[in-house]
C-alpha cells in the first residue's frame, strides 16, 4: 500500500537522521521501535508527507507520493508526537473545527464526530473544555482527528508517550481495532505497547532499519541466549558490566538479573524463554557495537 524505498534524511546542519531505510507499509498494525534518536518520527513525518526525503522515494498504491503527495494525504490520518490542541475549545468544537479545515461537510462531520467520540469513549466529556483533559485524553483527541476522514493508511507517532498503565493498554486495543480494516504504523520506544498487538515489527536504530519481521522472528535472534541469575547485590555488578541485562529485581535473596549470553553466565544460571524485550535490547546493542 504504502512503501518507503531507500529513504535518507539530513537536516539542514548536517544531522543525518535516516540512512536508506527500505520499508513496505501493508493493512495491520505495523510497530515501528527503536530508541530515541533512533529516526521514528523523521520517518513518520516522511510517510505523512510533512517532511520530504533527502534521497529515496515514497510510493502510495503505486504513484509518487514524493511529487504528487494529494492521493496519501487524502487517504491518511496522523497523529503527530507533538500533536496540541486548543485549551478553550471544547473536544466537539475542536474536530468541527478540525474537520471544516479538512473540507468535510458540517452535517457528515456531525455524525462523524458524534462516532469518533464514541469509538474513543470520550462522548461523555465532549462538551468540556480540553484545557481541563488528562494526558491520556487528549492522546484520544488525538486519535479521534486522526480518523475524521476515515483513512486507510493511519500513522501514530509514540502516541502513549506520558499515559498511564491502564490508559496504555486501552490504547493500544483501539490501536489494535482499528488495525483490523486499515494500514497502521505505530512507532514507540516502549516494547510492550506492540508485543501483544503488533503481527508485524520494524527495529530502527542509528537511522537504519535493522530488523524486520513477525515477533517471533526477532525471538529467534535471541534464541537460547536469554538467562536469570540470582546473585549477592556485590557481585551483580561485575554480571551488569559484562551483559545485556533486559531486567533486574530485587528479591530476598538478592538481585535477579535477565540477561543475555552465548552460554551459562555463572554455573546456576537458569535458560528462560525469550521475550520480545529480550529481541529488542539484542538487535539494537548489536548495531550500537558496531
Ligand atoms: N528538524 C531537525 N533538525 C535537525 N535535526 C533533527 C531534526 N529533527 C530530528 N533531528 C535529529 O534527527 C535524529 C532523529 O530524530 P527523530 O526525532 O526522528 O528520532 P526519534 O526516533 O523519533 O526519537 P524521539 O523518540 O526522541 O523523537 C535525532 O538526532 C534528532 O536530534
Amino acid at each position: 500500500m504504502l512503501e518507503l524505498i531507500d529513504i535518507s534524511k539530513v537536516y539542514r546542519g548536517g544531522k543525518r537522521s535516516l540512512d536508506g531505510v527500505t520499508m513496505h507499509v501493508r493493512a495491520g498494525l505495523l510497530g515501528l521501535l527503536g530508541p530515541n534518536g533512533a529516526g521514528k518520527s523523521s520517518l513518520m513525518r516522511i510517510a505523512a508527507t510533512v517532511t520530504r526525503p533527502s534521497s529515496g522515494r515514497v510510493m502510495f498504491e503505486g504513484s509518487d507520493a514524493v511529487a504528487r503527495p494529494e492521493p496519501l494525504r487524502a487517504a491518511l490520518g496522523y497523529l503527530p508526537q507533538d500533536f496540541g490542541v486548543y485549551p478553550r475549545l471544547t473536544a466537539r468544537e475542536f474536530l468541527s473545527y478540525l474537520a471544516a479545515a479538512k473540507g468535510i461537510r458540517a452535517r457528515d462531520a456531525r455524525v462523524r464526530i458524534d462516532e469518533l467520540l464514541h469509538l474513543v469513549n470520550l462522548t461523555e466529556v465532549a462538551g468540556r473544555a480540553l484545557g481541563g483533559y488528562s494526558g491520556g485524553m487528549l492522546r484520544r483527541v488525538g486519535i479521534a482527528q486522526s480518523l475524521l476522514t476515515d483513512p486507510r493508511v493511519l500513522i501514530v507517532d509514540e502516541p502513549t508517550a506520558g499515559l498511564d498503565p491502564e490508559e496504555r493498554v486501552r490504547f493500544r486495543n483501539l490501536l489494535n481495532e482499528l488495525a483490523a480494516d486499515r494500514a497502521v504504523l505505530l512507532s514507540t520506544h516502549i516494547v510492550s505497547d506492540v508485543e501483544s498487538v503488533a503481527s508485524d515489527i520494524a527495529v530502527l536504530a542509528g537511522g537504519r532499519l535493522v530488523a524486520r519481521g513477525l515477533p517471533e522472528d526477532l525471538l529467534r535472534t535471541v534464541a537460547g541466549r536469554v538467562w536469570e541469575v540470582t546473585v549477592p547485590a556485590e557481585h551483580a555488578a561485575s554480571l551488569q558490566a559484562g551483559h545485556l541485562v533486559s531486567r533486574t529485581t530485587r528479591t530476598r535473596d538478592g538481585l535477579r538479573l535477565r540477561l543475555l549470553a552465548s552460554g551459562p553466565p555463572v554455573p546456576d544460571a537458569e535458560a528462560v524463554r525469550p521475550g520480545l524485550e529480550d529481541a529488542y535490547l539484542a538487535i539494537v546493542n548489536q548495531v550500537a557495537a558496531c
